[in-house]
């Protein structure tokens, strides 16, 4: 198995406006720093709101913070007459690392497709951003037994026609839509099982060498509680954590999962 580093990334979702969003960074580096976290064996990354990324990237800049930080979306447009959107190119020039793509809250709220989708992690990557392209089920089809079939269409249909270049590097973030915000985490083996089925399809679409190094995060009512159990299973290599995020000693415990 190849050695993949495991990507703890904070979604602030719509909170914290650019003032507060300095001092979350500011006690989430402190408390990280008071653990003697070791960056180099986890790494740590927030994903906030468009307001807050000059202040995020000034923080971590000036001061030298050992933290990755990113945006929750970004436009498929480079540039134009595109009223609201964010480009690809202003994330990069403001020093993000990562972009979600396609989270549950986006696919519902905003109704965006798979097609949409698969032009949002080109747009990211022809900006240099790492996308952290989401997936996940809703309850019924879980109900169904279907959950598998289900993620990973939307896998093969998000990553059409991207070269293998560019898809050794992306994150996928596997999400129940049930266990998003609910309480409700899925059990290790319910990640487990999803998780592996998507490096699977990696491997079917690219090789088994690009699979094995895709990091392949799990995101859903993820605690400080229940991270360890999660990721002592083999295919799940981090944790996307929402509301435990805005809880800078929360999410520190869970960036040190290992105790
Ligand atoms: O992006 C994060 C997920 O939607 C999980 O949110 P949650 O940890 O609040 O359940």
């Amino acid at each position: 198995m190849a050695n993949r580093t495991p990507l703890m990334a904070g979604n602030w979702k719509m909170n914290q406006d650019h003032l507060q969003a300095t001092h979350l960074v500011q006690k989430l580096d402190w408390t990280l720093r008071d653990a003697k976290h070791d960056h180099s064996a986890v790494e740590v990354a927030v994903l906030v709101p468009f307001t807050d990324i000059r202040s995020v990237q000034t923080l971590v800049e000036g001061d030298k913070l050992d933290l990755r930080y990113g945006a929750q979306d970004l436009s498929q447009h480079d540039s134009g007459a595109y009223t609201g959107e964010i480009s690809g190119a202003f994330l990069a020039k403001l020093g993000c690392t990562y972009v979600a793509v396609g989270h549950s809250e986006r696919r519902e709220y905003h109704h965006e497709s798979d097609e949409l989708l698969n032009a949002k992690v080109k747009a990211a990557y022809k900006h240099g951003l790492t996308p952290i392209l989401c997936c996940g089920e809703p309850l019924e089809v879980r109900k169904a037994g279907k959950q598998v079939e289900h993620v990973l269409a939307q896998i093969e249909a998000d990553l059409q026609g991207l070269p293998e270049e560019q898809a050794k590097s992306i994150v996928i973030a596997y999400e129940p839509i049930w266990a998003i915000g609910t309480g409700e985490v899925a059990t290790p083996e319910d990640a487990q099982e999803v998780c592996e089925a998507i490096r699977g399809k990696l491997s079917e679409l690219y090789s088994a060498e690009l699979a094995d190094g895709v990091r392949i995060l799990y995101g859903g009512s993820v605690k400080s509680g229940n991270v360890a159990e999660i990721m002592a299973k083999p295919d799940v290599d981090g944790a996307l954590v929402g509301g435990a995020s805005l809880d800078a000693e929360e999410f520190a415990k869970i960036a040190r999962f290992q105790g």
